[in-house]
């Protein structure tokens, strides 16, 4: 089979470079085209040498729709605004839109629902392997544990991050939630200060923190009396997340369209 022909949108990010890397450096795709922001000073570089690497031939655009005409997928961790343009494009084109953008509303999550009417997406707060075992171990413990064991998020990213509680808190929030047969909705307290008076039973907690270079690090800890459970990831590398888009992208290629997580990627869905 011929390779997969992937768009990277937000080239000039931190996940952008990596993903040109990644795709440069893999079997089965190519890099078929390479999008940033219109005003971006990387508009009209060779994508390759922009993620550091030899040319690849492929020059930076601002205009994604000859790209996405010709191509069978697009790789998404830009912004929330910028991911909803893009799965309008993709849905029109009937290409694979993996989406890592994070701190997307519920209005926008709805959109990308009907997206997904007409293109394959995948959709995870976090696309590594490591990340996603982590939230099926949560919903277990969870379950087995139940609700005289305090469930807390804690995260942990670089200063340059722009959305809180980070996309995958809110996956392990919500795998946790699941476990327990609650509505995170009804149950997540997403910040405290002042007098916040005691903690409520069942409520699942996230605290935030930001700072340095940190890639992404989170724990889970239900907390009991006198003894206390932590499931812990960090990632390394931004790799991680890069090779979990593309094996998405590869895993979309040719299924019928809707909208899928990297669980159903992975074959990690208990469901
Ligand atoms: N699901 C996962 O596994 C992971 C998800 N993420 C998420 O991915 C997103 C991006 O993260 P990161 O790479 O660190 O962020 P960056 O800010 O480094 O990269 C985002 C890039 O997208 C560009 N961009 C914004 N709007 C457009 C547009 N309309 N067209 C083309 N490009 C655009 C930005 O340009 P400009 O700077 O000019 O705005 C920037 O270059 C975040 O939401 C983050 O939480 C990150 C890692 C893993
Ligand atoms: O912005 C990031 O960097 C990351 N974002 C994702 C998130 O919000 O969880 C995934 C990863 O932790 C890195």
């Amino acid at each position: 089979m011929a390779d997969m022909r992937l768009i990277v949108v937000g080239a000039a990010g931190r996940m952008g470079k990596t993903l040109i890397r990644t795709i440069a450096g893999m079997d089965g795709v190519t890099v078929a085209g390479a999008v940033e922001r219109s005003g971006s000073p990387e508009i009209g570089r060779d994508a390759g040498v922009l993620a550091g690497l030899e040319p690849l031939g492929v020059t930076v655009t601002d205009d994604p729709l000859p790209l996405f005409a010709a191509a069978e997928g697009v790789l998404d961790f830009t912004g929330p605004a910028a991911t909803l343009e893009f799965a309008e494009l993709a849905a029109q084109a009937r290409i694979v839109h993996v989406i890592g953008t994070t701190g997307l509303s519920d209005a926008d999550n709805d959109r990308i629902r009907a997206a997904a009417r007409h293109a394959v997406v995948v959709k995870s707060g976090n696309m590594s392997l490591g990340v996603n075992l982590l939230a099926l171990l949560v919903r277990q413990a969870a379950r087995a544990l139940d609700a005289d064991f305090d469930i807390e998020v804690v995260e942990m990213h670089h200063r340059m991050k722009v959305d809180a509680p980070s996309g995958t808190a809110l996956m392990l929030g919500e795998a946790a939630a699941r476990g327990r047969g609650i509505d995170l909705g009804d149950h997540a307290v997403r910040s405290r200060d002042g007098h916040t008076g005691a903690r409520r039973r069942g409520d699942i907690g996230f605290a935030t923190l930001r700072g340095g270079t940190v890639i992404g690090e989170h724990a889970v800890v239900l907390a009991g009396e006198f003894e206390r459970v932590e499931l812990v990831h960090k990632a390394e590398d931004r790799s991680i997340f890069a090779r979990g888009a593309v094996k998405a992208a590869l895993w979309g290629r040719g299924r019928k369209p809707g909208l899928y997580s990297m669980a159903d990627v992975l074959g990690l869905s208990d469901d």
